[in-house]
């Protein structure tokens, strides 16, 4: 709940402050642009001013809440708190927080969490808590037997005095962290739309990777509505990235899936992630991808026993990245609920079997190079070719 007045989001990052002050400055560049492209594209008045360790949104009490939303959907962004801004005066302060008691407190224990960002200030730290503490004190105990609790409390009024202004919030909302879009290479993320690719492309995201989005389309083995799971999911993506084009490339891939499913018994489904693999290290090639992401998880298929992922591996030189790779499933289902794609994974696509009846587990690659297409790698780079770009824009 934001304090009645609040009008300003006060944004928290983490891991650029492990970063040397240039990079640091250029990440801080790149972190205002995205959230700035985030509050255009969700329409919400005001302006994000870039200041050193901190950026800020301003905006109005209409739409702070939308404010902290699109803070908090920016990719690099520990924390954002939705605040009221007064002068960094001690009485001020303590005037501000004994206004806003009544409207936020509600009974239990309480602490003022103060800090100063600027040591030249006439008091200190200590000074805000101690009479901001007696101010909140005064102004709810007619109502509550309120306590103060500094390890645990029910409530925290938080002050941050900067130089110019201070904030005072009594919320804070956790966002993704990471570091920002943009600071890392782009990957092409292997997209098929179900529970886990669209999950693995959002954590490269998280980490800075814009993505560029592949669905091969299986043809009749993929089943009427593959590929809008697919491209649902990717506009799912695509809304934490408004700055970045995330259109899909939509690879024909049929032809090839039914060469494989009526020529190969054995291998079969490994050969169609060495497939895949190709198709992705092509688009990569000619996008400058630095590497591939997959929904893979150790274990999770059978495809992707430790032996299988080291066969189907030695289809591209570029690193496979799998972000998921050592977690649960029922972990992958609740991170695909936070982001907002599980609902369009689960529609029921309608596909066809590819899996042969008896798996491959123990795969090796010399016996499967003997049974493998020897065209396969000619083939993905054909599909690649023939791939047509699905635009999210409507
Ligand atoms: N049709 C496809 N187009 C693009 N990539 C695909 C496709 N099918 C599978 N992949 C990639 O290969 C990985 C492993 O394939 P798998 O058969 O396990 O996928 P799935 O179960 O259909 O979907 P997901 O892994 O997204 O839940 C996927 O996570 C995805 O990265």
């Amino acid at each position: 709940m934001h304090p009645p007045g609040a009008d300003t989001v006060l944004v928290r990052h983490g891991d650029l402050n492990t970063k040397s002050t240039s990079v640091k400055r250029y990440m801080e560049g790149l972190l205002v642009e995205h959230l700035e492209a985030l509050v255009a594209d969700r329409s919400v008045p005001g302006t994000v001013v870039r200041v050193w360790n901190r950026p800020r949104i301003e905006t109005t009490e209409a739409t702070i809440d939308a404010a902290v939303d699109a803070a908090t959907d920016a990719f690099g962004v520990v924390s954002a708190s939705p605040c009221l801004t007064v002068e960094p005066e001690l009485s001020v302060i303590t005037d501000t927080l004994a206004n806003i008691a009544p409207a936020v407190y509600d009974g239990g224990s309480f602490a003022v969490d103060a800090r100063r960002a600027d040591k030249n200030l006439p008091f200190t730290s200590q000074a805000v808590a101690e009479a901001g503490g007696t101010a909140i004190w005064e102004a709810v105990e007619s109502s509550f037997e309120p306590t103060v609790d500094l390890d645990d409390p029910d409530h925290t009024f938080g002050v941050e005095v900067r130089s110019e202004t201070a904030y005072i919030y009594t919320d804070s909302v956790a966002g993704p962290g990471g570091l920002p879009l943009g600071s890392q290479a782009p990957m092409v993320a292997l997209v098929s739309g179900g529970i886990d690719s669209p999950v693995a492309a959002y954590e490269l995201m998280r980490r800075g990777s814009p993505v560029i989005p592949v669905y091969v389309d299986l043809g009749e083995y993929g089943g009427p509505d593959h590929e809008a799971r697919a491209v649902e999911t990717v506009r799912t993506l695509a809304s934490f990235a408004p700055d970045h084009d995330l259109s899909v490339y939509r690879v024909p891939g049929g032809e090839t899936v039914s060469h494989l499913a009526e020529t190969m018994e054995q291998g079969r489904m490994l050969s169609l992630r060495r497939f895949f693999y190709r198709i992705a290290e092509t688009i990569a090639a000619d996008t400058g991808a630095q590497g591939i992401v997959t929904g893979e998880a150790l274990g999770q298929k059978s495809s992707q026993t430790a032996q299988n992922l080291a066969v189907t591996s030695r289809a591209t030189d570029l690193p496979i990245h799998r972000p998921l790779l050592t977690m649960d499933k029922q972990e992958i289902v609740e991170r695909a609920r936070e982001i907002g794609t599980y609902h369009d994974s689960t529609i029921p696509a309608g596909c066809n079997r590819i899996a042969p009846d008896r798996v491959e587990t123990n795969g090796r690659i010399d016996p499967l190079l003997a049974v493998e297409p020897t065209d396969l790698f000619e083939r993905a780079d054909a599909a690649a070719a023939d791939a047509t770009l699905v635009s999210l824009r409507e």
